[in-house]
């Protein structure tokens, strides 16, 4: 029986996780506060942090053999979705987070410092920067700034297909809106198991716990050029100090709804706008579809609130059903990945 681990690094939390075939033997979620993470500039800064949470768990645990390590992918060169082995041009690649910073550019590092540890090889599956777009979503109004396929695709294609499943269908046959709902947020039109476009869960769209999403672009061009800021802190302002942290100082929803119950009005109010900016998206993405939407699906750790899952489907049950998934299968889905490779289902694909 194959013993991989799984590392998941999110913008809010790293989640482990170790399994057997697709046993899974032990996890855990490390939540990571705002203040833990303020003193970090870059996420590569992170790494360390990180990895040090990892090896502790290990050694508390005593975990000492692996057949492989995954990470989850982070912000590579677009690519084709699938399995691929860590490799020199990745680790490159990651370091200097090619199409941007985020918490998932530390994955597939993490995975291979490990892995060289333990003489393993190392994996990332489904990485943020899969792209299967359709070409007329790729354009944005400015040919040197097209719109980019950034998102969870990880989850979101576990999800689809756990959907499909549940349904009895097959996802070729089926439309969906999957909306993922996490410190950053993907909402994605899903035609006949290819997702043709998405908000780019780290720069536009609805604004999320961390991130500030699509913003008014000459005023942001006016504060980029106001001498306030260096490139790499007005990046941390837009990517990791936005949306929920800027207005309310957390990244945590359930501290907000705990305001929220306690009669924080202002903290109401922020709260409710993202679920209505969260609508207005999924709303675009049914026209990207033109209507003809089977289900909408919630997921990720902000849907297990029904405060706001409830919110966001009074604006948009009008399009089609809502399905709730909370939380993720990220980590069973990393597990897959590496299993068919190692099962030679398929061959790791190379970056
Ligand atoms: N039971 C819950 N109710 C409301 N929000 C929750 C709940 N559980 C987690 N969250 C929120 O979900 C967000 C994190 O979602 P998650 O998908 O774990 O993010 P990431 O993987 O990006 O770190 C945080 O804002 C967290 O407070
Ligand atoms: C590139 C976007 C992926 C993302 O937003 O993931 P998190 O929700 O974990 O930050």
């Amino acid at each position: 029986m194959f013993r991989i681990l799984a590392i998941n690094p999110g913008s809010t939390s790293t989640k482990i996780a170790l399994y057997e075939g697709k046993e899974l033997i032990k996890s855990e979620n490390l939540s990571h506060s705002r203040e833990e993470l303020k003193k970090y500039n870059k996420i590569i800064d992170q790494l360390d942090f990180r990895y040090e949470a990892i090896e502790k768990w290990l050694e508390e645990n005593s975990f000492t053999s692996f057949h492989a390590i995954v990470g989850r992918g982070g912000l590579l060169r677009p690519m084709e979705s699938g399995t691929y082995e860590v490799n020199d041009e990745m680790i490159k690649d990651l370091k200097i987070g090619v199409q941007g910073e985020h918490a998932s550019n530390l994955g597939g590092l993490i995975a291979k410092k490990i892995a060289d540890r333990f003489g393993v090889k190392a994996y990332i599956v489904d990485p943020v920067a899969v792209d299967e777009f359709e070409d007329i979503a790729r354009i944005s109004g400015m040919p040197e700034i097209p719109r980019r396929s950034l998102l969870h695709a990880l989850n979101v294609k576990a999800v689809a297909h756990r959907v499909a499943k549940d349904l009895g269908k097959s996802l070729e046959e089926m439309n969906l809106i999957v909306a993922h709902l996490g410190g950053g947020i993907s909402i994605v039109p899903i035609k006949k198991n290819k997702m043709v476009d998405v908000n780019n869960a780290n720069e536009m769209g609805p604004f999320s716990p961390e991130r500030t999403g699509g913003l008014p672009v000459g005023d942001l061009v006016k504060l980029a050029f106001s001498g306030k800021y260096d490139l790499a802190t007005l990046k941390k302002k837009l990517t990791g100090e936005g949306g929920l942290v800027a207005y309310l100082n957390t990244n945590d929803a359930r501290e907000v709804e705990r305001r929220i119950k306690e009669g924080d009005k202002y903290a109401e109010l922020i709260y409710n706008a993202m679920a209505y900016q969260i609508a207005k998206e999924i709303g675009a993405m049914a026209t990207v579809l033109k209507g003809q939407v089977e289900k909408i699906v919630l997921t990720g750790g902000l849907s297990h609130s029904k405060y706001l899952t409830d919110k966001i489907s009074e604006y948009i049950s009008f399009i089609g059903e809502v399905l709730i998934y909370p939380g993720e299968d990220e980590m069973i889905a990393l597990v897959e990945g590496v299993l068919r490779v190692l099962n030679n289902e398929e061959k790791a694909k190379i970056y």
